[in-house]
């Protein structure tokens, strides 16, 4: 499957790395599912190795997922693992990923499905705790088909925070930690490729009765009073 992954960088990428198109979740989904038709279920696929629960957070930029998140990890015991914060950890690895990542990130555009993938495995891999909260992702159809196939798992539940636009550019411009993407010309477009690209996967999961859809308006000790629920009615499944 690495292998299968590695030749599909070639038809992603040019020779300078940077996406051949750069028209968002569009550029290598048909690429993935022609690669991929198959869901990997061999050796060193994680779904085989380890009993995991996985609940993907899903909301537009300032909807309170970092946040609400910290407060499921306190309170049933997940391992977070946020997809934006492991590509801003690359960034900082001067790695050659991580270059092509902060041009994607300035521009609020979605990082190539595999990159996202390849970190969230290795941090997946490296945990011993197999009840995971995917934070950020999926952002689209192409991270959605991505995670499937490489990882080999599908999520037991998907949180989907719903929060009106203005609501969430006055939380993001308030936020004060130093982000790149936390300005006002980044975060339109973010917003913009939100709006562009969230709406089938929430769909796909709400035709398979996983989605929760949380009002993401309030304090955040009232929208974690929503989130519990989801939680403490699967605390006994797993
Ligand atoms: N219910 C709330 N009311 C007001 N402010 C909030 C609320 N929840 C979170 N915040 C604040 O809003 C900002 C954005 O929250 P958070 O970082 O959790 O959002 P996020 O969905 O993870 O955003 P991103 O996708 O950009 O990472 C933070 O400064 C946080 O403290
Ligand atoms: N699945 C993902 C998650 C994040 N990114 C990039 C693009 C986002 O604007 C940025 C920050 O993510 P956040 O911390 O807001 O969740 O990271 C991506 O390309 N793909
Ligand atoms: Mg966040």
């Amino acid at each position: 499957m690495w292998r299968r992954a590695t030749s599909l960088s070639s038809l992603i990428f040019s020779s300078s790395r940077r996406p051949l198109r750069d028209q968002q979740g569009a550029y290598s989904l048909k690429a993935w599912e022609f690669f991929c038709a198959e869901p990997f279920k061999g050796e060193g696929c994680l779904s085989k190795e380890k009993n995991l629960f996985i609940t993907f957070v899903l909301g537009g930029p300032g909807s309170g997922k970092g946040t609400q998140c910290a407060k499921i990890v306190e309170n049933f015991g997940y391992t977070h693992l946020s997809a934006g914060e492991l590509l801003r950890q690359e960034i900082a690895s001067n790695s050659e990923d991580g270059a092509v990542i902060l041009d994607m990130i300035k521009e609020g555009k979605i990082v190539p499905s595999e990159m996202t993938v390849k970190l969230l495995k290795k941090e997946m891999e490296s945990c011993d705790n197999g009840k995971f909260l995917i934070d950020g992702f999926p952002r689209n159809e192409e991270n959605r088909i991505a995670f499937e196939q490489i990882i080999g798992a599908e999520p037991n539940s998907v949180l989907f925070f719903d929060c009106p636009e203005e609501e969430m550019i006055k939380r993001v411009l308030n936020r004060n930690e130093g982000r790149v993407d936390d300005n006002i010309d980044t975060i339109r477009k973010r917003l913009k490729v939100f709006a562009a690209s969230h709406y089938p996967v929430i769909e796909y999961y709400s035709k398979k009765g996983k989605l929760y859809k949380i009002d993401a308006i309030g304090t955040e000790d009232e929208i974690f009073e929503r989130v519990r629920p989801v939680f403490a009615a699967c605390k006994g499944a797993h």
